[in-house]
Formats: structure tokens, C-alpha cells, sequence
């Protein structure tokens, strides 16, 4: 025998090790049924991926929990910010050997800001004067829009200026916990300052002729009862009033932490907001705290107005104001 040649064992571990962390759940768990070798490379990779939804590329590791039923995690993939593609198919992700790690452009101590009284000024940002005069305040373009502006390619600061408030990732500690009635659903698993900024809702924009298309296969998938979709449609009025930018989020295969966030019929402890961004055509939005939140707290927000939908689908969102029904407005 060749002193040299690996055992065959040690070579498919090697070869697994590659390939097996692109596999979806359903061909992971099939494959580990085959040897002793694939089963504990299989089980180590459910491991990492229940262990961090995130996969690395925010501050924090996000844990599945899930103490109700054996869904170890949820499978999809992750993307800290939003992204234009242009056809329906998406791309292979490995999850579960490789990390991405972030850079912090972000001060530690710029973590919040007050979204009732977004005044900006003290957030000094360089590219806002000339010659150390404020030449133009942009507290002034957030009153005019009901926007928040945030500096970025477009202005002459670097990534230190602390008037980036939403693009250094997600800061907070979170968690995904599984419940009977509603599924998976974000957590905060420290204290939230109310304002303080929580994550961006990331995933695929897609054209309004793709949601409505998208849309109506996940709701046929829906009635299964096994599928649940991340479609989030936001319209920013521009300021002549007499239009209105249409904005499709798809995060159900393509997504970031936000896609657990639940609905809450109250409006929830999340405030909606368009960030427009110096240098990006496209506004993103972002969730910031709404008031205080508590540790263990499920973070959730109003997905909108449920007398829009009057045969959708049960609401579970426990709030006294409830109305029994899930908001779905017809994309
Ligand atoms: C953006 S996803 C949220 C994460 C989802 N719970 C999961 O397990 O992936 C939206 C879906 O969550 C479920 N959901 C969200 N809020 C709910 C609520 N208040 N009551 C019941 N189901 C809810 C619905 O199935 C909805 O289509």
C-alpha cells in the first residue's frame, strides 16, 4: 500500500467538508444517513448554522432557539444589506466553513439616535461644512422629507463620521426564537435604548411586476401551511406629493436578521424608517427601537393595516388591540 495516499475515509472527509455546506437541510440530512464520516460532518454543520443565523457577517453571533418543535434553523441566504438582482434565481451560499468578518466603521459610542426628534446636528459630519460653517443642516432635509439622511460614497467623510448611524451592520445582540403559533421570531438578547438603531430589513429589491409574481406563489405555498414569506413593501412619498416611490423587499430566500421580525397589531417596539444615504439612488429601511426594549423582548412592528386583507391570515400577535387577523396588503 502507498505510505503517501490518505485513507479513503480522510478524502471524503476533505471532499465533504467542501461540498456539504451548500447543501439545503432536507439533502443534509439525507446524506447523513449514508456513513458515520457524513453524519458528523452533517452535524457539525447543523452546529454552526443554528448556532448563527448571520453567519458571521454581523457583530454578533444570532442563535436559533427553539424549544417547541425540532427545526434546528431556518435555511436561507444571509445578506447584511439589500441587493438588486436582476433575474428570480439565486445564487449558493455555503454555510457553515467559511466567515465573513465585518469592519466596524461604526464608534462604539454612536449606536443611537432618537427617531422622534431626529436632529442631526450633533452628529458633526465634515462634509456638512465648509471652512468649520455648517452650510447646510440635516435636520433641515429630514424635516422636508421625513427621511433621515445619512452621509456616505457620495460625501467626503470617511467611514468614521458618526452620520452613519444604520451602515455598519447590526450592533445589538439578537436572537431567533421559535414559537407554536407564530414560527421563528426576533428577540433582543440585551437592553434596547429606545432610538437606538436595530438592523436594516435586507434582502432582494425587486421590480413591483416580480413582487406581485413572487407573491402570489408564496401564497400558494402558504395555504400548505409549511411556507412563510419576507415581502415587505414600503412607499417613500417624494416631496412634490404627487408621487410615490415604490419599494419591494424580498428577504424570504435572500435576507438578513430582519426577516424574523413579526408582525404586532400595537405598531410594535420597531419604528419603520427610509434611510436615504448620500451617493445611493435607493433608499434602504431600517428599524430602529421605538421605545425602551428589555431583554428577552420579541422585537415586532405593524406589517400594516389588516382591514386591508380582510380573509388573510390569523394574527397571533397577542396585543389587546389585536384584530385576529395578519395585515397583507395585495402587492
Ligand atoms: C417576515 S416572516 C416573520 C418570520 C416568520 N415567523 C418565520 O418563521 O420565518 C412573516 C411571517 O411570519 C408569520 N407571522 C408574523 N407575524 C405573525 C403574527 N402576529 N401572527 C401569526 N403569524 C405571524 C406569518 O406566517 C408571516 O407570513
Amino acid at each position: 500500500m502507498n505510505k503517501n495516499k490518505k485513507p479513503f475515509t480522510d478524502q471524503l472527509s476533505i471532499a465533504a467538508a467542501y461540498i456539504l455546506p451548500y447543501l439545503p437541510p432536507a439533502e443534509l440530512s439525507s446524506i447523513s444517513l449514508t456513513c458515520k464520516t457524513l453524519n458528523l460532518i452533517a452535524k457539525s454543520i447543523t452546529v454552526t448554522r443554528s448556532s448563527d443565523a448571520s453567519r458571521n457577517f454581523e457583530k454578533h453571533p444570532t442563535p436559533f432557539i427553539n424549544n417547541v418543535d425540532n427545526h434546528p434553523y431556518a435555511y436561507f441566504t444571509y445578506t447584511p444589506t439589500q441587493i438588486i438582482i436582476s433575474t428570480n434565481a439565486s445564487f449558493p451560499q455555503p454555510w457553515g466553513s467559511f466567515s465573513h468578518p465585518r469592519p466596524d466603521p461604526r464608534p462604539d459610542t454612536v449606536g443611537y439616535l432618537k427617531v422622534e426628534d431626529v436632529c442631526r446636528c450633533e452628529y458633526e459630519c465634515e462634509c456638512e461644512r465648509v471652512d468649520g460653517d455648517l452650510i447646510m443642516c440635516p435636520c433641515s432635509k429630514q424635516k422636508l422629507s421625513g427621511l433621515i439622511w445619512e452621509c456616505g460614497s457620495g460625501c467626503n467623510c470617511g467611514s468614521k463620521c458618526r452620520n452613519r448611524v444604520s451602515q455598519g451592520g447590526v450592533f445589538v445582540r439578537l436572537k431567533i426564537v421559535r414559537s407554536v403559533r407564530k414560527g421563528w421570531g426576533l428577540h433582543a438578547d440585551e437592553f434596547v435604548k429606545c432610538g437606538e438603531f436595530v438592523c436594516e430589513y435586507a434582502g432582494e429589491l425587486l421590480t413591483t411586476k416580480e413582487a406581485r409574481r413572487r407573491q402570489s406563489l408564496y401564497d400558494k405555498l402558504a395555504s400548505s401551511g409549511k411556507h412563510t414569506s419576507a415581502i415587505l413593501v414600503v412607499r417613500e412619498h417624494l416631496p412634490s406629493g404627487n408621487a410615490c416611490l415604490r419599494i419591494n423587499i424580498d428577504a424570504t430566500k435572500i435576507g438578513n436578521v430582519a426577516r424574523f421580525i413579526n408582525h404586532s397589531c400595537d405598531g410594535g417596539n420597531l419604528s419603520t424608517v427610509l434611510v436615504r444615504t448620500s451617493g445611493a439612488l435607493l433608499p434602504r429601511v431600517c428599524f430602529f427601537a421605538s421605545r425602551d426594549i428589555l431583554k428577552d423582548e420579541e422585537l415586532t412592528f405593524s406589517y400594516g393595516d389588516a382591514g386591508l386583507n380582510p380573509t388573510g391570515s390569523k394574527c397571533f400577535c397577542g396585543s389587546s388591540c389585536c384584530s385576529g387577523i395578519m395585515p397583507s396588503e395585495h402587492t
